[in-house]
């Protein structure tokens, strides 16, 4: 009961917070929507008792005025409370998003507890019912409710105390039925998000472009098909709850005292209960019923909708203990990124992936970082860029530990291309500036990149939406795209950011545009402290320095010529790169 109340109490003050006016707006409507029937009850009492006399006019007026005066507040109601609600909603899903933006690394991106908190939102645009900004209309149905019982009861009252008193009695039972099975409803509602997931991943799989030439080439259609119907069956058996009979027994026991009290009533009615009084009775005996039927259908509604509302509370309250950004200020590096004794497993991966590593990363030089699949070079560029927190050892610029400077500031020194840079469905210009007001260098790092060419091109140039999925728009090839990252980052540094990673810069790019990307590495990144990983090593040998990574450890370090003639891992591998160029050519 008290969670109900603190739910109510949050509810209200998010309303509040949402709109003041429509808060205002919405309980007076709803008061005065409850108010008139029970108004209309007693007039009509009154018109009967007077009838035919003409005294009985006014009250005539009345009931029509009660009535009148309902509709009106009825209407106003519901398009205040669509309105509160809308906004309500789109105050959660904004105080959501911040909240799952605001920790400094993406770990949480990846624990399925948080995802299965944090998948509130996306659960509330699939399902109107669950939105809690719903409680803005359901409360109505559960004021409304208890205040057409307790009103008929006390007109029923007035002349048959008895089953005034059955009536109340037997009205809070099935309302109290009706909550507790829905609380146990709601709960159950939301027991399945990670089988909600998974049902939603099938769909999403089903119907979007990213899996759909694969989907068609391996014929995985009837699977989909199939595993989508499946998990999404199985997710409706751990929803829906067991249903219990006791809401129904109690609904029972208030029909029985509504036709004990109408059998009552015919049986006086015309003797000791004059007919306007009998008349009262038999209208507030509906209004009862009327008030129990809103109270039950209110009841699912308002606990799905708090459940919901706890959710959303929960997932902020799990990420507001995630660390967030503050510290000390580390600008460019001077001297050197070292990593010193790192060591860092995946959240719910089998071992470190980076382990005990040494690593100096000399300012303002190029690094290049080698190693088989696995080796741990992306996790390495993670752990700098704080995705994730070692959990033993430090990283530091210039001696200042990474793990207590301020994060923002670290990543404006930061331009990264990552191995699959997003693809943002926005403007080509958004797409290489985003989030930078200063447009004056995007031709310059469009042409570094090699995609002025592509750029030029474009519809409406650097205003065409990359995305053919919007009007107007243009999709790019998987290498056109790259460029566009490596744009992306050569522009940030052109901004001021002075740590350049490369995660596999040429993965996408053609023999040419590779060799362009060589010819020009060290121009690119003449003076910039520069991390590239890459599997070619005809851009490996363009770096200042070499490390070869294995088991999440640096083996070798030196340069291209150093590593050569150590033979080791290095030596090895490039040879076999080299043989099978030479073999193909
Ligand atoms: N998000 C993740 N969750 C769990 N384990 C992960 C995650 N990302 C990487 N790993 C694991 O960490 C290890 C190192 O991965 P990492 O991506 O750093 O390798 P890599 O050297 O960049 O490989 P590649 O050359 O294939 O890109 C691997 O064993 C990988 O399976």
């Amino acid at each position: 009961m008290r969670q109900t109340w603190r739910g109510y109490g949050r509810f209200t003050r998010l309303a509040w917070r949402a709109s003041p006016a429509l808060t205002v707006l919405t309980v007076l409507m709803l008061v005065l929507n409850a108010a008139a029937p029970l108004g209309a009850a007693v007039a009509i009492g009154a018109v009967v008792s007077r009838v035919p006399s003409a005294s009985a006019m006014p009250w005539a007026i009345a009931v029509g005025a009660f009535f009148l005066l309902q509709w009106l507040a009825i209407g106003l109601y519901q398009a205040a409370a669509a309105a509160l609600a809308e906004r309500v909603n789109a105050l959660l899903q904004r105080d959501l998003m911040a909240a799952v933006m605001r920790p400094v690394g993406i770990g949480h991106l990846e624990d399925p507890a948080s995802l299965n908190l944090i998948n509130v939102g996306q659960e509330t645009f699939r399902s109107g019912w669950s939105r809690p900004g719903r409680l803005a209309r359901t409360l109505s149905g559960v004021l409304n409710g208890r205040l057409m019982l307790i009103g008929a009861c006390v007109i029923v009252a007035k002349s048959q105390p008895v089953w005034g008193i059955a009536l109340l009695l037997a009205g809070l039972w099935a309302a109290y039925e009706d909550k507790v099975a829905s609380r146990i409803e709601a709960n159950h509602h939301h027991s399945g998000t990670e089988i909600s997931r998974r049902t939603e991943y099938y769909y999403d799989l089903g119907v979007t472009p990213p899996a759909a030439k694969e989907i068609r080439i391996f014929g995985l259609g009837p699977y989909l098909l199939d595993r989508y119907l499946a998990s999404w069956n199985r997710s409706m058996d751990e929803v829906l709850a067991p249903t219990s009979r006791r809401p129904f027994v109690a609904a029972i026991a208030l029909g029985a005292v509504v036709l004990g009290a109408l059998g009552s009533v015919a049986g006086s009615a015309g003797g000791s209960l004059a007919a306007g009084a009998a008349m009262a009775v038999v209208q507030a005996l509906m209004v009862s019923l009327a008030g129990a039927r809103i109270t039950s259908w209110s009841s699912l509604q308002t606990e799905l909708a708090l459940a919901t509302l706890r959710r959303y509370d929960d997932a902020v309250a799990s990420l507001a203990s995630t660390p967030s950004s503050g510290g000390a200020v580390v600008g460019a590096p001077q001297r050197e990124i070292r990593f010193e004794r790192v060591s860092f497993g995946y959240p719910g991966g089998t071992g470190d992936a980076v382990h005990e590593l040494d690593l100096v990363v000399p300012a303002g030089r190029s690094l290049a970082i080698v190693g088989a699949n696995g080796a741990g070079k992306s996790t390495l560029v993670k752990l700098l860029s704080r995705m994730y927190e070692p959990s033993s050892g430090r990283i530091s610029v210039d001696d200042v530990d990474l793990a207590s400077a301020d994060v923002e500031a670290w990543r404006s020194q930061l331009a990264a291309v990552f191995q699959n840079s997003t693809r943002f469905a926005l403007t080509a210009q958004a797409n290489v500036s985003f989030g930078r007001v200063s447009t004056a260098n995007l031709d310059a790092a469009a042409k570094a990149a090699g995609i002025d060419d592509v750029i030029a091109a474009l519809p409406d140039g650097w205003n065409t939406p990359l995305s053919a999925e919007y009007d107007g728009g243009v999709d790019l090839s998987g290498g056109e795209w790259q460029k566009i990252g490596l744009a992306r980052a050569l522009y940030a540094v052109s901004n001021g950011a002075s740590v350049l990673i490369l995660d596999e810069p040429a993965a996408h790019l053609d023999a040419r545009a590779e060799a362009r990307l060589y010819e020009r590495f060290l121009e690119l990144t003449s003076g910039v402290t520069t991390i590239v990983i890459s599997h070619r090593f005809s851009t490996v040998r363009q770096a200042s320095s070499i490390v070869v990574l294995d088991q999440g450890r640096v083996v070798e370090q030196g340069t291209h010529e150093e590593l050569l003639a150590l033979d080791g891992a290095y030596a090895e591998m490039f040879r076999l790169q080299a043989s099978r160029f030479s073999e193909a050519s």
